[in-house]
C-alpha cells in the first residue's frame, strides 16, 4: 500500500486509453465511505469478501487497467485470476523509500493502525514474497508517476 498503483494506474490507463478501475475506488463508491471506515464499520472480512467478488467478475475482454488494494493479491482466488486473465505488474518500492510516504497514506490504510515500524517492515516483507508472482517488475525508487507510467508502456 502506497507504492502508487492508483496513482500510477491512471496515468497509464489515460495513455492506453483504456478504462481504468481502483478496487478501493468502487468499493467505495458502493458502501459510500472509504475503505478505512468500511473496516471500522462492517470489518475487514467484508472488505476483503468484496474485494474477492470485485475483482473475480471483472470481464477480461474489457482490457480495463486494473489496480488492485495492497490487500487483494494475498488472497488466492484474486491471484489465480489476474495473473491468468491479465498481466500483472509489481511497483517495486524499497523500505527506506516507502518509509518516507508513510505520513501520506498511515491515515487512510487502516492495515497499518497501532503498527510499530518494525512491524510494518515485518509485513514488508511477508507480502514481498506473495508479490513475488507477477510478469512484470517495475522499481520505483525515485522515479515519477509518469516516468513509471512510461516505462511500463516500454515494457508492456
Ligand atoms: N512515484 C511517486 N513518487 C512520489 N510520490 C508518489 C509516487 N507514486 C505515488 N505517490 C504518492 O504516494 C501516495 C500513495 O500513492 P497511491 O497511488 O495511492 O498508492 P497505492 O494505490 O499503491 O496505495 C500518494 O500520496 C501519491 O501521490
Ligand atoms: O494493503 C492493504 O491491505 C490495503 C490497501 C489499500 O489499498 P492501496 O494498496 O491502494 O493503499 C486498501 O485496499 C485497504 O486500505 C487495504
Ligand atoms: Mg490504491
Amino acid at each position: 500500500m502506497g507504492a502508487g498503483k492508483t496513482t500510477v494506474g491512471k496515468l497509464v490507463a489515460e495513455k492506453l486509453n483504456r478504462q481504468f478501475i481502483d478496487t478501493d475506488e468502487l468499493i467505495e463508491e458502493e458502501f459510500k465511505m472509504p475503505p478505512s471506515q468500511i473496516f471500522k464499520v462492517y470489518g475487514e472480512k467484508v472488505f476483503r469478501e468484496k474485494e474477492k467478488s470485485l475483482i473475480t467478475s471483472l470481464n477480461e475482454e474489457k482490457n480495463l487497467v486494473l489496480s488492485l488494494g495492497g490487500g487483494a493479491f494475498l488472497q488466492e482466488d484474486i491471484r489465480t485470476v489476474c495473473l491468468s486473465k491479465a498481466t500483472v505488474i509489481l511497483l517495486d518500492i524499497s523500505f527506506e523509500c516507502w518509509k518516507e510516504r508513510l505520513d501520506l497514506i498511515i491515515d487512510s490504510r487502516p492495515v497499518l493502525h497501532g503498527k510499530t515500524i518494525e512491524e510494518m517492515e515485518q509485513l514488508y516483507n511477508n507480502r514481498r514474497e506473495i508479490y513475488s508472482n507477477h510478469q512484470l517488475k517495475i522499481s520505483t525508487d525515485n522515479k515519477s508517476p509518469e516516468q513509471i507510467a512510461d516505462e511500463i508502456l516500454e515494457k508492456v
